[in-house]
């Protein structure tokens, strides 16, 4: 089972309490499925285990625990149960633990020999403060010792909500969850700590998950599928989109080139490198497909957007931070205005195009927010993150997810948040974590290929959440099928495969 929601521990819990109401199961229920599941997977993934240690938390992942022990004993495991805390009174891990017959430790006196299995059942959802005392020790035992790990929902330690670790926290090979993940199984480091991240069926309908209306996604193929573009048969090149680069000067003109590449594979019919004249010969030098026109100022700006309808652009890239940047974006957003469609569909600003508003971003801001204005899709990576929105970086109290969101709504359009856990965020709160990408991409130009799949696709009509999320996995996936030795310019060719399976039957 595999559906692309994330749930808070809020919304899960709000999943749990409208499953019981709905039924067929109620909460001991629902507990018996969920231990069930675990047992059946270190049955069939460690059926050689020695021992199996199950540790018990004092809430309901600890009663998941209590049937797992029950479970796995009864399949003729050896098993030794270490609690932390008692189930209280009357709650369903009360009745999990009763029903279990084996003898409980206290887990402060925790011991176990290379070579067994553990299954962390101390803390999921509920997670509310640090590990500390006989918890935080058995985390370190169970590392000193090298055992391997299953999680019971979420590594304790970790955040389902953030993936932040609360003072220390296990590292699961397998960890399993229900019903659907959470954001914690994707942003880091809980990612990392989780493993394996199976999800089991435990008996809640799609539809009692579908009734919360989660606003946050794994970013993966099922979320924006449907909306990438399908040229018809009958096209023209201007049909499938235009897309403009702006070049910076002559010293730096590849990243641009870069980014008109990628524009013009994610599929854009046209593609033209706005180029300063200082860097003309530069750019003429290595474009062919490409075109090239000289773009100075705003009035060159202007005539490019009356005589050759572009739908998106991408500023940024090799550019450099200056008052142009700052004028040519605002020409662009501010293209919506006239009468009747301008045609712009979007503007991607990366890099110095995000550096460049670092001290005055409400006009920016501002623009986007316009009726009719173009969208704004914003690519910050960390760094640029915090020169642009420097009190969310430094939010503490924020996930990764969460200072994605309040950008957006800020900036009245799509972060793409980048990093090895790239959040996208839009304005209307939908977000979407990606967990496909390679370390291979961390190589220069990377992010100018990114902008410039955005604005590819924007170019084709897709909507601005959409075309953020699927460059993104396009982008990631392309790299992690090259794999070693991948440089940027790899990139907008390893695309077409990529792109080829996505479309399917429409590829042909
Ligand atoms: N019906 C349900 O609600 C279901 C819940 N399930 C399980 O229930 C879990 C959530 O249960 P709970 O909400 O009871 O939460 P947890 O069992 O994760 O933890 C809550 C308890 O632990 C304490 N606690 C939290 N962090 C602590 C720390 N660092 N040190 C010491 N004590 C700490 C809390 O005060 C509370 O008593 C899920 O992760 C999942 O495993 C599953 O059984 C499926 C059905
Ligand atoms: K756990």
């Amino acid at each position: 089972m595999r559906t692309i929601e994330l749930l808070t521990s809020a919304e899960m819990a709000e999943v749990d309490r409208r499953a019981i109401a709905a039924g067929p199961f109620d909460g001991i229920g629902l507990m018996r499925n969920a231990g069930q599941a675990v047992a059946s997977l270190v049955l069939a993934r460690w059926p050689g285990a020695p021992r199996v240690h199950v540790l018990a938390g004092p809430g309901n992942n600890g009663g998941d625990g209590y049937v797992v022990a029950r479970l796995l004993h009864e399949s003729g495991v050896a098993v030794s149960l270490w609690a932390s805390g008692k189930p209280r009174t009357g709650s369903d891990a009360a009745l999990a633990a009763a029903e279990c017959p084996l003898p409980v430790h206290d887990l402060a006196a925790f011991d176990a020999e290379p070579g067994d299995l553990v299954v962390d059942a101390l803390y999921g959802a509920g997670l509310s403060k640090p590990l500390v005392g006989a918890d935080a020790r058995a985390v370190d035992k169970v590392a000193a010792l090298g055992l391997a790990v299953v999680a019971v929902d979420l590594p304790s330690g970790v955040s389902g909500d953030s993936g932040r670790v609360l003072g220390r926290a296990f590292k699961a090979n397998l960890t399993v969850t229900f019903a659907r993940r959470k954001p914690g199984h994707l942003l880091l480091p809980g990612r990392e700590l989780c493993g394996e991240v199976v999800v089991a069926d435990i008996g809640i309908a799609d539809a009692v998950v579908a009734s919360i209306g989660a606003g946050t996604f794994a970013n993966e193929p099922e979320l924006w599928r449907a909306a990438l573009p399908v040229p018809a048969i009958d096209t023209h090149k201007y049909r499938r989109g235009h897309v403009g680069v702006f070049s910076g000067g002559p010293a730096s003109t590849g990243a641009a080139r870069l980014s008109a590449l990628a524009a013009a594979r994610a599929g854009a019919g046209a593609v033209t490198v706005l180029s300063p004249g200082s860097a003309m010969q530069v750019n003429a030098a290595h474009l062919t497909a490409i075109m090239l026109r000289r773009t100075d100022d705003a009035s060159d700006l202007d005539a490019f957007l009356a005589d050759r309808r572009p739908s998106a652009f991408v500023l940024g890239p090799g550019f450099g931070v200056s008052e142009k940047l700052r004028d040519f974006a605002l020409v662009v957003m501010a293209s919506g205005e006239g009468e009747g469609p301008s045609g712009v569909e979007g503007l991607v600003l990366d890099a110095d195009g995000i550096t460049a508003f670092r001290d005055d971003s409400a006009p920016l801001f501002q623009a986007a927010g316009a009726a009719n204005a173009p969208a704004l899709v914003l690519t910050p990576h960390e760094g640029e993150f915090a020169r642009l929105f420097a009190d969310l970086a430094g939010d503490e109290t924020l996930s990764k997810l969460d200072k994605a969101r309040k950008a957006a709504s800020r900036a009245h359009g799509v972060i793409v948040y980048k990093g090895p856990d790239t959040v996208i965020a839009a304005p209307d709160g939908r977000a979407a974590i990606n967990a496909n990408g390679a370390p291979w991409l961390a190589t220069a130009g990377s992010g100018d290929v990114l902008g410039g799949i955005v604005a590819g696709l924007l170019a084709q009509g897709m909507p601005a959440f959409e075309a953020a999320c699927a460059a993104v996995w396009m982008h990631a996936e392309a790299g992690a099928r090259f794999g070693p030795g991948l440089i940027a310019e790899d990139l907008p060719q390893a695309l077409a495969p990529v792109l080829r399976e996505l479309l399917g039957d429409h590829a042909r």
